[in-house]
């Protein structure tokens, strides 16, 4: 049996089913609440989802930890060697403008580093899975395709995707500086990690302080399977050991073949931006 199958089966169908209870709150007039502190919109499928994939994956997994947004609490990942992130609803704000962009996402560090990833994209019926050091694949309705970052190595042609809602000035200056002509936007960083580990875009840069791991855990999972990479932008791969939750200086994701060529233009841009020393 490879390695980690049964996690991947059961998370997989759990990232599925969680999907499904986002699409019957979807259906429905439903209420945005705030978080405190600006941390963004809440609504009952975060909710819902949330605690149907932690009590899934308790009872599938009851010698593993499990942080969770909606429960926030790192303690579970100081204590167990392995431990999920979950994201019940990257990208809630696309879920309140109703535009589709948004994902499950769940994901297994082993030691502090990423081991397996699934991003389930609802509408649409997308689903990105991927081991670190195996394989990943994306199953949608046309099919089941091998996961392959691109190999576009040349700064101004990579096609950048950023953030619909949450883009940042310093993004421009990334644009700029590498003479980027092609950017897309999307909701969700596991929907933008998925669209680098098929080659339908090569470049992602989050410069923001405002993310935290459970956004980034399954998307670098499943990129990483795919040959791509994500790192802060200062170049330095998180670590997901519950040191912290906070992905306090960015987010880089990149196919392999630019990403030398990237990081200091991006570096800089974050240095200027204040988001690295
Ligand atoms: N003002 C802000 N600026 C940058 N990122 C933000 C933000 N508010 C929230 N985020 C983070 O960015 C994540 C994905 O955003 P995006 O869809 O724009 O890529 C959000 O995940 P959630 O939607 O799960 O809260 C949230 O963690
Ligand atoms: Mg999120």
């Amino acid at each position: 049996m490879p390695a980690l199958a049964l996690e991947l089966e059961v998370a997989r169908r759990i990232a599925r089913q969680a999907g499904d209870l986002l699409l019957q709150v979807y259906a429905t007039d439903f209420s945005v609440t705030n978080k405190a502190g600006g941390a963004g919109p809440v609504t009952l499928a975060d909710e819902r989802a949330n605690a149907f994939i932690v009590g899934e994956l308790r009872k599938a997994f009851p010698g593993d930890g499990v942080v969770a947004e909606e429960t926030e609490d790192a303690s579970d990942a100081k204590r167990f060697e392995r431990c999920w992130y979950v994201d019940p609803l990257d990208g809630t704000q696309e879920f309140v403008n109703r535009n589709g962009e948004f994902a499950v996402h769940i994901g297994l560090a082993v030691e502090g580093r990423p081991a397996l990833g699934v991003v389930y994209r609802a509408v649409g019926d997308v689903l990105y899975s991927g081991v670190v050091g195996g394989q990943g694949f994306v199953e949608d309705p046309q099919g089941r395709r091998v996961l392959r970052v691109s190999d576009v190595a040349d700064p101004a042609a990579l096609r950048l995707v950023v953030s619909r809602s949450h883009r940042s000035s310093a993004t421009d200056a990334v644009v700029t500086r590498l003479g980027i002509t092609r950017e897309k936007e999307s909701g969700s960083v596991g929907v933008k990690c998925g669209l680098l580990a098929e080659a339908r875009c090569d470049l992602y840069v989050h410069a923001s302080d405002k993310s935290y791991r459970w956004d980034n855990c399954a998307p670098e999972a499943v990129l990483r399977s795919a040959g791509g990479i994500l790192t802060d932008l200062a170049g330095v791969p998180y670590r997901y050991d519950g040191s912290e939750l906070q992905n306090r200086r960015g987010l880089l994701a990149c196919n392999a073949a630019a990403f030398d060529q990237v990081l200091p233009v991006v570096s800089q841009v974050a240095r200027e931006a204040g988001l690295l020393p």
